[in-house]
């Protein structure tokens, strides 16, 4: 790699392109020179708005293109497999969009592809390790400030969902953010997962049950609670309070700025993933990029992301049968440890 880092994004729709402007805007030392999306018209308005990066419908092309460093996938979830086996058989360094892959089968394929090159090639996208918020309150807890840890509760509210959200992506799609923050945060597995929903919310769409409550169980006999709810109508909210045996600690207020007038107090809350988590996605994307000039990968592996389709797939189970459900994991390999 001579300088700059060439990077090419797989998937150019919401996040992809919100990344590629993050590179162009935020991020030094990388830049942009091929994308990719089977969507022809969007993968060339993209391509336009960049300099002289090249326009492809397959993603093995633009892997394959001149000046390709490193690979970023913004694809859906379901296409992540192959676009990283891809960039693996190139040996390129990977920043993957959560979930690594939805299921757990395809998650190790991937984690054994990456075991054969013998080498961490892999960083997935579970951005909240990059929030202010909870980079405080993993130190908190690292440093014993409130004890052993015993809940953690977790609220992660979106406005609305897209039109392809299936209940199965509740758990899959948002709930595993919780996931990675959970065994992050703590340091331990899941163990187990209990699901129960309350009647659907008359302004979900039909047939989506949302929204969901999910309990994690973890190794370290700590239990988690996520109320997930893709509908809620007024906002983007993610908070987290740790309780633990000696305080508490709660972050994702939001009360950034509270105005005082008129008789009145307030403030604003968030739309979307990409105002309240601006600054994270661009501390991931700035570490990403400086760890790969540097020949390093750091941050949430691809074990990581196995452990997360593990425990969403426990959750899925838990939720089809109403059934508490243990989490299979397959040994940590020495890669990851
Ligand atoms: N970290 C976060 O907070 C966050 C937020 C939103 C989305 N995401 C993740 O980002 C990814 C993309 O989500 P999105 O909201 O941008 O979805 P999106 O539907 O807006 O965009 C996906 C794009 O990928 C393209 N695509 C479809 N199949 C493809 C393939 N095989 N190869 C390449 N491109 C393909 C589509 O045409 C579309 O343009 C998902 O994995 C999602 O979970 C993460
Ligand atoms: O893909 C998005 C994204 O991961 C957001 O951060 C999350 O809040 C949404 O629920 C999910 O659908």
């Amino acid at each position: 790699m001579a300088g700059t880092l060439g990077i090419a994004v797989i998937g150019t729709g919401r996040m992809g392109a919100d990344h590629v402007r993050r590179i162009g805007r935020t991020v030094g030392g990388a830049r942009v020179v091929a994308v990719a999306d089977p969507d022809g018209d969007r993968v060339k308005e993209v391509a336009a708005g960049l300099d002289g990066a090249s326009a492809h419908t397959d993603p093995a092309a633009a892997a394959a293109a001149p000046g390709v460093d490193a690979v970023l996938i913004a694809s859906p979830g379901p296409a992540h497999e192959e676009a990283l086996l891809l960039a693996l058989a190139r040996e390129l360094p990977v920043l993957c969009e959560k979930p690594l892959t939805p299921d757990p089968a395809g998650a190790l394929r991937v984690v054994e592809a990456e075991q054969r090159l013998g080498r961490r090639l892999i960083q997935v996208g579970f951005m909240r390790r990059y929030d202010a918020e909870y980079e405080r309150l993993k130190e908190l807890l690292d440093a014993g400030g409130i004890g052993r840890p015993l809940f953690l509760h977790c609220r992660h509210r979106n406005a609305s969902s897209p039109s392809f959200f299936t209940s199965d992506m509740l758990i899959s799609d948002s709930v595993v953010h919780e996931v990675d923050a959970a065994r992050w945060l703590l340091g331990q597995e899941v163990t187990a997962v209990s699901v129960v929903s309350p009647r659907p919310s008359g302004a979900a769409p039909e047939g989506l049950q949302d929204p969901q409550l999910v309990l994690l169980e973890t190794s370290g006999g700590a239990v988690v609670d996520v109320e997930v709810f893709v509908n809620c109508g007024f906002g983007y909210e993610v908070r987290c309070e740790a309780v633990g045996e000696s305080g508490s600690a709660r972050i994702g207020d939001g009360h950034a700025m509270v105005v005082q007038a008129g008789g009145r107090w307030g403030g604003e809350i968030a739309q979307d993933f990409t105002v309240r988590f601006a600054d994270a996605y661009d501390r991931q994307l700035r570490r990403w990029v400086a760890a790969v000039a540097a020949g390093r990968t750091e941050g949430p592996s691809a074990w990581d992301g196995y452990a997360a389709a593990a425990v969403s797939e426990a959750g899925l189970t838990a939720r089809r049968t109403g059934l508490r459900t243990p989490v299979e994991l397959a040994e940590r390999p020495a890669l990851y440890r």
